[in-house]
């Protein structure tokens, strides 16, 4: 099929790469120019793995293009997926700039009926407003069918979620239209779910508002267990082998970051008070996060009286790993608030320093080397899991900080291998090891 993917971000350029590896005539159209020569020339704007060989694959057999052009992008494409950006506004909702813009250049620019898919995440209702856009403002003689198709993919395994997802939502109030695009992802053999388009649109929603809650929910367990003198480890173990339950997402840390959660989140809270149903559950999960990601700052702060003058060590600025996206990622919440304390801040990170200097500048020092930025620090937070952290010798903490002070975020070594070290360990809803143990003790 022809097929033009609107938005080459994490979510548009995964799906126009994935859909020409398909086998499909695909072009995706952005209105950054530099980012679009970038890709015509085989790079990725962002890191995510397994996606430059795909997208030097499909360049060269000439199954995908990338435009600046919404006229050579949407004027004889039979399906259009809108995959711009909904960031949050000030008051926490959607905002829709992207979306109306690109349904106005695709409306005064087809010259074909075509199926116009969201697959950005956009409240209930917006794909109403986007059939008026086209009801007014397309060619009369055209049709054109507006499908709700919300996007699941995770950062750091995209690839892997196009093609192994879950499931498929297709919102659609014309079962033509339907049709088609089961045709379409049939070859992917993931179970594909028809629903009207505001019940897709909310199920998008509620499904990132569950998994936050799901971390959330963890988070204060953890904190509970700290205060009773259980570990989290064992109990989000025995709590999740409950298959109502299950196992995913009830790891404990600092938080949840990303360009989703924490916008998604808001935006619901928003979308319900808009209809004068107060969202009190979600807002609780949200204000939980937030006290998360500054959690480390506070145990530091009563473990050392001052910070001031302190040298700290952030090991990880990406909001997860396998990314480069330092979107709302807790690691920007405490970078914040050690400066603010005034202490000095060296960070580590493997891929994502390009994206923290456009935010923190030169007001902190950056290193691909942890340790580089363990070196002489009175203190470290570990912030993510990339596995160069989770597999360090765990003596290079005592080897080459000033002060052995290991405050991890993401649990990310076991209590037991931890006490044959001479390092003060805090991490979350787990006991505090003390570096009184020598490294003797086996
Ligand atoms: N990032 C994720 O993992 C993820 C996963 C599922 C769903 N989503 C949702 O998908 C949507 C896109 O997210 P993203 O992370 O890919 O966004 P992004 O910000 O990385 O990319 C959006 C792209 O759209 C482009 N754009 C803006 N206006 C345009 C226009 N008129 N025409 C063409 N291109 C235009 C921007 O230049 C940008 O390159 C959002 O609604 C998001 O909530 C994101
Ligand atoms: O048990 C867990 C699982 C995740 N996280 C944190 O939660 C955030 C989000 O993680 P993840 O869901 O893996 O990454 P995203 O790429 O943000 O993906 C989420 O957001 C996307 C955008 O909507 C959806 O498409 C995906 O289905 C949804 O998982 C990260 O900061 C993680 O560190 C935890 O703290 N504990």
């Amino acid at each position: 099929m022809r097929i033009t993917v609107a938005g080459a971000g994490n979510v548009g350029l995964v799906t126009a790469v994935c859909l020409a590896d398909a086998g499909h005539q695909v072009t995706c159209v952005d209105t950054q120019k530099e980012k679009i020569e970038m890709l015509e020339k085989g790079h990725s704007p962002f890191f995510e793995p397994g996606l430059e060989p795909l997208l030097e694959k499909t360049l060269s057999n000439g199954k995908l293009r990338f435009t600046t052009n919404p006229k050579l992008a949407y004027s004889d494409a039979e399906i259009i997926f809108i995959a711009v950006g909904t960031p949050a506004k000030k008051d926490g909702s959607a905002d829709l700039s992207y979306i109306y813009a690109v349904s106005y250049s695709i409306a005064n620019n087809i010259e074909n009926n075509v199926i116009v898919c969201t697959k950005s995440t956009v409240p209930v209702g917006t794909n109403d407003e986007i059939k008026q856009i086209f009801q007014y403002g397309k060619p009369r003689h055209l049709k054109v069918d507006v499908v709700a198709n919300p996007e699941f993919l995770r950062e750091g395994s995209a690839i892997m979620d196009f093609y192994l997802g879950d499931r498929i939502i297709v919102g659609a109030d014309n079962p033509e239209a339907a049709a088609i695009m089961e045709q379409l992802y049939l070859p992917l053999k993931i179970p594909i779910i028809v629903t009207d388009i505001r019940s897709a649109e909310m199920i998008k929603y509620a499904s990132n508002a569950f998994l936050a809650t799901k971390i959330s929910f963890i988070n204060e367990i953890a904190n509970l267990c700290e205060k009773v003198g259980a570990n989290i480890d064992e109990v989000a173990y025995g709590v999740g082998k409950d298959k109502r339950i299950g196992e995913s997402f009830l790891q404990a840390g600092i938080g949840y970051g990303g360009s989703c959660f924490p916008k998604d989140t808001k935006a619901l809270v928003q979308l319900a008070g808009n209809v004068k149903h107060p969202f009190e559950l979600l807002e609780s999960v949200i204000k939980v996060n937030q006290h998360q990601h500054s959690l480390l700052v506070v145990k530091a702060k009563e473990m050392m009286d001052s910070l001031k003058g302190k040298k700290a060590a952030i090991l990880g600025l990406a909001f997860k790993p396998e990314t480069d996206d330092i979107r709302e990622a807790a690691s920007i919440t405490i970078i914040r608030e050690l400066l603010e304390e005034g202490a000095t801040v060296t960070a580590y990170d493997p891929i994502a320093i390009p994206n923290a200097h456009k935010l923190f500048g030169n007001s902190i020092e950056y290193t691909t080397n942890i340790r580089q930025a363990l070196k002489d620090a009175d203190f470290a937070i570990i912030a993510t899991e990339w596995e160069q952290i989770k597999h360090l010798p765990l003596d290079t903490f005592a080897v080459c900080m000033k002060e052995p002070i290991v405050l991890d975020g993401r649990n990310c070594y076991c209590i037991k291998d931890i006490q044959r070290y001479p390092i003060t360990y805090v991490s979350i809803g787990r006991p505090v090891i003390s570096k009184v143990k020598p490294m003797s003790i086996k």
